[in-house]
């Protein structure tokens, strides 16, 4: 795993974020775009056109494998290509979670790019979104977690448009965790989860104390 350390300050993470959140939303933009236009195949294959001059602009400079997580000296995380919540990853929606101790929640909108049956949300998106929240809630006294095992259970289909998720810790024993999840819509709950969350073996924080919030966006920055 990558955690490698950025020594940068908080004022470099805001600048770096102004830069590629607006970017990361265009790609969004661009990607729910592709999916519901009906402009005609010759205006479709220009567009391809103008797309690929970008991403070959792009690649000119690229990084090996994915975008890891680097940290700050003060341990603040930069989880920036996270399928959920990465600020450089267009196809998290993104997930802004606000923690607390043992609780984890956020509302979002998953639009056309997380469809599963017609006018739902895929089951498999919704269990990601669930991931993280778990992730996030069992983290909050300072160690990071990672799923051991997720169960989740389909109570009704999550109609695509505003939702809720929220995640609590409802038990620990040694290095696990146990969380409950909810992703609800205005009716209620449609999809629960529980988590068996496992600290690594040996893993301590160089600062022995909780971790700050993650960088995820200029938003999470100003909390
Ligand atoms: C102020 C706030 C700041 C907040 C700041 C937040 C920042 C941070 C947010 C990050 C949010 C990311 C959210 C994404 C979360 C993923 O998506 S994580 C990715 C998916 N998960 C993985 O890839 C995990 C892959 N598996 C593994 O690496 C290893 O199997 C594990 C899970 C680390 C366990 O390995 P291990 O430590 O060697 O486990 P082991 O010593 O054999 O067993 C320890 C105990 O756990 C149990 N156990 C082991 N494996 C499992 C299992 N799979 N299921 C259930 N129990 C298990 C054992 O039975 C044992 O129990 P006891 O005998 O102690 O009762």
């Amino acid at each position: 795993m990558d955690f490698r350390i950025e020594d940068i300050t908080p004022e470099e993470i805001d600048r770096r974020l102004a830069v590629v959140e607006p970017l990361t939303d265009s790609v969004r933009d661009l990607v729910d775009a592709v999916i519901r236009s009906q402009v005609s195949d010759d205006e479709l294959q220009a567009a391809k056109a103008t797309i690929d001059e970008v991403v070959a602009s792009l690649r000119t400079r690229q990084r090996p494998g994915g975008f890891g997580t680097p940290y700050t000296r003060e341990f603040i995380g930069m989880p920036w290509g996270n399928a959920a919540v990465g600020a450089r990853n267009a196809i998290a929606p993104p997930l802004r979670v606000t923690r607390s101790a043992g609780l984890a929640e956020c509302d979002m909108v998953l639009g056309a790019a997380y469809e599963g049956p017609g006018g739902c949300v895929h089951g498999g998106v919704a269990a990601l979104m669930l991931d993280q929240l778990v992730g996030e809630a069992a983290s909050t006294d300072g160690l990071p977690s990672f799923t051991g095992t997720l169960t989740v259970k389909y109570l009704r289909p999550t109609r695509l448009g505003a939702l809720n998720a929220r995640a609590e810790v409802t038990g620990r024993e040694g290095r696990k965790t146990f969380v409950h999840a909810t992703l609800s819509d205005d009716d209620g709950v449609t999809v629960e989860a529980d988590a068996i969350m496992i600290s690594p073996k040996g893993f301590e924080l160089p600062t022995g104390d909780a971790l700050p919030p993650p960088a995820n966006s200029r938003a999470d920055r100003d909390v």
